[in-house]
């Protein structure tokens, strides 16, 4: 038995072996019976029988087990019977002799055999219940799901017992940081900024400012310290409420601001026998220098103050004599070295005639022992930036050695166009303080003795209604210890949930709470000008004029009667520039002029062809001057003014001569505000404006910035800002120091989106206001009419521009 079992296993070894080898199937290594197995069987009968039968078991089983594993149990009880069959049809001639010799031991093999059959079979039952159970098994855990591998038999370790290595007590896991990152980015100053709230007001006297001051204040009747000027000045003063250190200031176009810095400075400088450079204020236009002065001039009234400015429109060889003084400081050991001294080799390089000259006259008018030294003869300069530049490289003696305060207003604009590096110059200036030299016979002392020198950095003021938040650029200026005021209403508040905004570089633009805001939808902006005229009809009081009732067809064959000065071409005397102070200035102003080939108003409605025909065919001028405004704006229209802001100089002179065209009447109301070469020009229109001569001004961006037109009631874009901030600054022009003003944007189809998504959007937007804006759809009242004059108008229009950008002789300049 042990034998008949070992036989099928070995078999079984021997095939896997096989299969391992050549990979053949089982199959083709299973013997099967055949002739010749059966003659080797009958030639071999002096074997031991045994063997015999064992192979012949051994080879049965093998079929038995093969069949078995593949196929059902009955396969498996037909193999006896299939195994005698073969033999049976094994039969041929030459097979029968031993066949019979086979014969009569047949009958006693069939008993054997048959038992063997038996054993054979009871054998084979086992393997395959094992099997079958085996199968059995393996399809529960299948269907338990149970898909665990099978374990090796692993020699289990006896549990080691943990003696003193029990796990540490452990703190309790950090909870996740449940704060909401704020101002991550940005230092702690600009993230904590002291927010005020448009509405503070207190009276001047509680500020701290000195009664003389008060006195005049109260004269000029300023009663009432607005928000910015409330906040500022206490903290600008000397005062328990004083900040030591810089201040940067972001409030509202018109809230203020000049006079929140120059209160302070004014109250600061003491005073002192002659006058030293220790305020110094950059403002980026002519015109802003202006109203500063006008501003530091009011206050400084009475004080042994010098006020100077300096801006580009005067040479420069003036402007020095202007702002400097010769002083004779005596020095006998200068004397002498300037008096033995010859240029050397590489002063020849730097030599200068002009200087050599004026120099050796200063020797000879100085006392023996004595030199000059020339020294800015103002307590307060103020300048923009190119022409500061200009003084600090080629003005000898213009030093900011004795800098007190540094205030920038429009600050966004100054640090954000580069205006001859002017940020860097000012800092190099305020570097060479730090020389021994710089701090006189103390200095060389302090320096022989190695001891620190350290020269009080001015106080710095940054002031702006779009302020910067970007710190590189505020670090350029080297702040020290700065707090960042912010005058508005506090942020809108957020979801609850939401992360809080952090400050972006840009932040939030407040615009003047007294400020209404409209846009006109001009369809495809062809008939834009149209728009603009049927507007302005409906704000200014247009004199009764029997000129207006002329169409421009007369009037181009008449020009010389029917045209007047302000809405001219850039020629004009009355076409102005407010800025332009140095060359490079001019160059790099961005939000201006930058002549855009592309033409303007005009050039748009060159395109423009048809009227509807739709519309009322009634010339008369009273119904075109129907205009759907807000009955609000149509209040004493007596008072109202208009600034118009377009995209460049060209648009602005061509669009302010074709509203003189299309509307005469209108023509002696009419100015403008451009770059151009003379910037007497720009103060003849601003006069004409505040002696009340004329009510609309034609501007580009560079009127954007600062400018305070007095009471101006009304600002219309006629071309659309190119920015978020240009809007803030433009429509800041008007609703000043708490009036009512109104804003108007002519908004064509194709910018109706852009228009809505940044300059439109409340709470979420840039712009922070309190009304939203309003939208208007106006119809074009007697269109049919406007067409005919419009059309005579371009083609006037279009003569001068082609005789060379002059127009046609006019009769009267502006008076
Ligand atoms: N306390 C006050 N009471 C009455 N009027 C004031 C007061 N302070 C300033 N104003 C007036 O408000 C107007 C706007 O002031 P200012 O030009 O200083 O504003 P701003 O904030 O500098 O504006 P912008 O940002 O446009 O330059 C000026 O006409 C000024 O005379």
């Amino acid at each position: 038995m042990a034998d008949s079992s070992a036989s099928p296993k070995s078999s079984k070894k021997s095939h896997k072996r096989k299969r391992e080898l050549d990979g053949s199937a089982v199959t083709a290594a299973t013997p099967t019976p055949t002739k010749k197995q059966k003659q080797h069987k009958t030639s071999s009968e002096d074997k031991p029988k045994r063997i015999k039968d064992e192979t012949d078991a051994s080879h049965k089983e093998e079929k038995a087990q093969k069949r078995s594993a593949v196929s059902s149990a009955k396969d498996k009880t037909k193999s006896p019977k299939k195994s005698k069959s073969a033999k049976d049809n094994a039969g041929d001639g030459d097979r029968e002799p031993i066949e019979e010799i086979d014969s009569a031991k047949e009958s006693q093999d069939v008993t054997e055999k048959d038992e063997e059959a038996k054993l054979f079979k009871d054998k084979h039952r086992r393997i395959f219940s094992k099997f079958e159970k085996s199968l059995k098994v393996s399809e529960t855990a299948k269907l338990e799901g149970d898909a665990k591998p099978e374990k090796p038999d692993v020699i289990t370790a006896e549990p080691v017992i943990a003696q003193g290595l029990e796990p540490l007590p452990q703190p309790e896991a950090a909870p996740d940081n449940l704060e909401k990152p704020t101002y991550s980015s940005v230092p702690p100053w600009l993230a904590e900024p002291l927010r005020v709230s448009t509405e503070h007001r207190k009276k001047f006297s509680d500020l701290g400012i000195e009664s003389k001051l008060l006195q005049i204040l109260k004269e000029h009747g300023y009663n009432e310290a607005f928000a910015v000027q409330s906040t500022v000045i206490p903290l600008l003063l000397k005062g328990s409420e004083r900040h030591p250190g810089d201040l940067c200031i972001s409030a509202a176009t018109g809230s203020g601001k000049t006079l929140s810095y120059v209160l302070p400075l004014v109250s600061a400088l003491e005073p002192i026998p002659a006058p030293r450079l220790r305020g110094l204020i950059v403002v980026p236009t002519r015109e802003l220098v202006k109203q500063a002065r006008e501003v530091c001039e009011l206050c400084a009234a009475g004080s042994r103050l010098q006020i100077g400015s300096a801006v580009g429109n005067v040479a420069i060889k003036d402007e020095q004599q202007l702002l400097m003084r010769l002083d004779q400081v005596y020095s006998p050991k200068a004397f002498q070295m300037r008096q033995e001294d010859q240029p050397s080799g590489d002063d020849w390089t730097k030599f200068n005639l002009q200087d050599y000259i004026s120099e050796a006259a200063d020797l000879n008018e100085s006392l023996p022992g004595y030199i000059p030294r020339p020294e800015p003869n103002v307590d307060i300069l103020i300048c923009t930036p190119g022409r500061l530049v200009d003084h600090l490289r080629y003005t000898k003696g213009f030093t900011l050695q004795h800098l007190q305060w540094l205030v920038i207003d429009e600050a966004d604009r100054l640090l954000n166009e580069s205006f001859q590096e002017w940020v860097d110059v000012v800092m190099d200036s305020l570097d060479s303080r730090k020389s021994p030299e710089a701090f006189g016979f103390t200095g060389n002392l302090l320096s022989d003795l190695r001891l620190p020198l350290k020269p009080r950095e001015p106080r710095k003021v940054i002031l702006s209604a779009t302020m910067t938040r970007d710190v590189t650029k505020l670090n350029s200026l080297r702040l020290a210890n700065p707090k960042l005021v912010l005058i508005g209403e506090e942020a809108p508040t957020v979801e609850e949930g939401d992360v809080p905004l952090p400050i972006t570089s840009d932040g939030q633009f407040s615009l003047p709470l007294t400020l209404k805001e409209f846009t006109v939808s001009v369809g495809d902006g062809s008939k834009k000008p149209l728009y603009l005229l049927q507007l302005l009809l409906s704000l200014v009081k247009v004199e009764p004029n029997s000129k207006a009732k002329r169409a421009v067809s007369e009037s181009s064959s008449s020009e010389s009667e029917s045209t007047s000065s302000s809405g001219s071409s850039s020629d004009d005397s009355s076409s102005v520039d407010s800025d332009s102070d140095s060359s490079s200035e001019t160059d790099s102003s961005s939000d201006d002029d930058s002549s855009s080939s592309e033409s303007s108003s005009d050039s748009d409605s060159e395109s423009s062809s048809d009227e509807s025909s739709d519309e009322s065919s009634d010339e008369s001028e009273s119904e075109s001057e129907k205009v759907p405004v807000k009955s609000q704006d149509k209040a004493g229209p007596a008072h109202t003014s208009v600034l118009i802001f377009t995209k460049s100089s060209e648009s602005a002179s061509r669009l302010s001569r074709l509203i003189s065209l299309l509307h005469p009447s209108l023509s002696n109301k009419v100015g403008t505000i451009i770059k151009s070469s003379t910037s007497s020009a720009s103060r003849k229109t601003l006069t004409a404006y505040r002696q009340g001569k004329i009510s609309v001004i034609v501007a580009t961006d560079r009127a954007s910035r600062g400018l305070d037109l007095q009471s101006l009631t009304h600002v219309v874009n006629y071309d659309v800002p190119n920015s978020v901030t240009t809007y803030v600054h433009r429509v800041g022009r008007t609703a000043r120091a708490g009036k009512e003003g109104s804003a108007y944007t002519l908004v064509a189809h194709r910018e109706g989106r852009w228009f809505s998504q940044e300059i439109g959007k409340g709470s979420d937007g840039k712009i922070k206001r309190l009304n939203s804006i309003e939208r208007l759809n106006p119809k074009l009242e007697n269109a049919s009419g406007l067409k005919s004059r419009y059309t005579a108008a371009l083609d006037v229009l279009e003569t001068e521009v082609k005789a060379n950008g002059r127009k046609v002789p006019t009769k009267s300049k502006q008076k």
